[in-house]
């Protein structure tokens, strides 16, 4: 199943610096984990924003649920979920 997340991303003020940068490196390893495994499909970053919007591949919504839980930055996000079917006119075979 796919989905769009959209992640913001909001670092409140006076939050240490090094515990952040600390979380910033497990977040990315982890989603470049997760992107290796084809989990996390694709990441861009929103011009302008600290945010990403992202494309997840996952069995069901509680798998979906359970990574976005598991985010080393999840504490600090706002998140927003929309579910994605192939659309008629793709020409990709690996969009479901
Ligand atoms: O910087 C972000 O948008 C948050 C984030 C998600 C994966 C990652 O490495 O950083």
């Amino acid at each position: 199943m796919l989905f769009q997340v959209e992640m913001d991303v909001n670092v409140p003020i006076g939050f240490d610096q090094d515990e952040f940068n600390r979380l910033k490196t497990a977040e990315k390893k982890l989603s470049q984990d997760l992107q290796e495994k084809g989990v996390w499909r694709h990441i861009w970053r929103v011009v302008g924003q600290y945010a990403n919007v992202s494309i997840f591949d996952v069995e069901d919504n509680a798998e979906l649920h359970d990574v976005l839980m598991g985010l080393p930055l999840y504490p600090f996000m706002d998140v927003r979920v929309t579910a994605l079917c192939r659309h008629p006119s793709s020409i990709r075979d690996n969009d479901r």
